[in-house]
């Protein structure tokens, strides 16, 4: 970016500003220097709406306000980077695109439903989405889809995720992730193998199932396993996340990486240049 002044830096957008992770993306938009936060939104009746963001973050004033009109703070931005819930995220993606601007979706809980009309706005500009934007998870998908694709049925599949108490969703979005990372080597849709939410008399395990349990407590930022277990033996693929900012960076990349990219949906394994 030599050679740039500040107001040539795509303008970035935060939704769900005062969240966890709305307040890790300030922080690590205000320390790049290669974007720069034109506004934060939250919703309509939010204590933050019409503060300055510093100011309401506790610091000094940045001059940046918080906004609850979105399509007038997306009119001043190039990029809109967007972890709020399934609700928020799908009328955003509409007014991203009448904005133009690039749609970085880290939001999870998403429906089938909420993933077509996210299509649908891709068709006007770029989105960006993916259910963990770190890079170590999205490698572990590629290894899941290896390992998968390697071992027949004999091996049973066991995703476990473990969380905040905070978290509302579940599985989470990696799970998921992982979960379609290992259907996709296994060549089956994992709709049809998906085996959730286990209680009572369950009946034993079905051949070929992908098992999914969800752990929730304290402030755990996020762990996964990718269990694959046989008789004598199991392999267990992990990756642990201990810090929110890496959740951050990978969606600031995925903002400058959309800039000069055609309308489309996208995921970080193309952000990555992974695919
Ligand atoms: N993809 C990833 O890498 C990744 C990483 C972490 C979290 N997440 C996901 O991001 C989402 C948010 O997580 P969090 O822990 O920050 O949650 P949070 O509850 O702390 O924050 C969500 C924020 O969205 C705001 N919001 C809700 N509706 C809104 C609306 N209509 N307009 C504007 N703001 C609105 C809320 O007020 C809140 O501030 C979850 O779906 C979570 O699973 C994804
Ligand atoms: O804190 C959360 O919520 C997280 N959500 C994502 C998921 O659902 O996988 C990523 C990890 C943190």
């Amino acid at each position: 970016m030599s050679g740039q002044t500040v107001g040539d830096l795509p303008g970035v957008v935060v939704t769900g500003v005062s969240g966890r992770m709305g307040q890790m993306l300030v922080r690590e938009i205000l320390a790049s220097d290669r974007l720069r936060l034109v506004a934060g939104v939250e919703r309509t009746g939010h204590g933050w709406v019409g503060r300055d963001l510093g100011a309401a973050m506790g610091g000094a004033d940045l001059g940046v306000p918080v906004m609850d009109d979105a399509l007038e703070a997306f009119a001043k931005a190039q990029a809109v980077i967007d972890f709020t819930t399934p609700e928020a995220t799908v009328g955003f993606a509409e007014l991203a695109a009448q904005a133009r601007a690039v749609h970085v979706i880290g939001t999870t809980g998403l429906s089938e439903a909420d993933l077509a009309k996210i299509k649908a706005a891709a068709r006007h500009a770029v989105v960006v989405r993916a259910g963990n934007m770190s890079l170590g998870v999205n490698l572990l998908t590629l290894l899941t889809k290896k390992v998968a694709a390697a071992l027949d049925e004999d091996w049973d599949i066991e995703i476990v995720e473990a969380h905040h108490n905070q978290k509302v969703d579940a599985p989470s979005g990696t799970a998921l992730m992982l979960g379609e990372a290992a259907a996709e080597g296994r060549g089956v849709a994992l709709a049809d193998v998906s085996d959730r939410g286990r209680d009572g008399m369950t009946g034993a395990r079905k051949r070929g199932d992908i098992g999914f349990a969800a752990l929730r407590g304290g402030d755990i930022v996020g762990e996964h396993d990718v269990m694959f277990a046989t008789a004598g033996e199991r392999l267990i693929l992990r990756h642990v996340a201990s810090d929110r900012s890496l959740f951050a960076r990978g969606a600031l990349r995925a903002a400058l990486w959309g800039q000069d990219k055609a309308p489309g949906e996208y995921d970080m394994l193309d952000v990555l240049g992974l695919n």
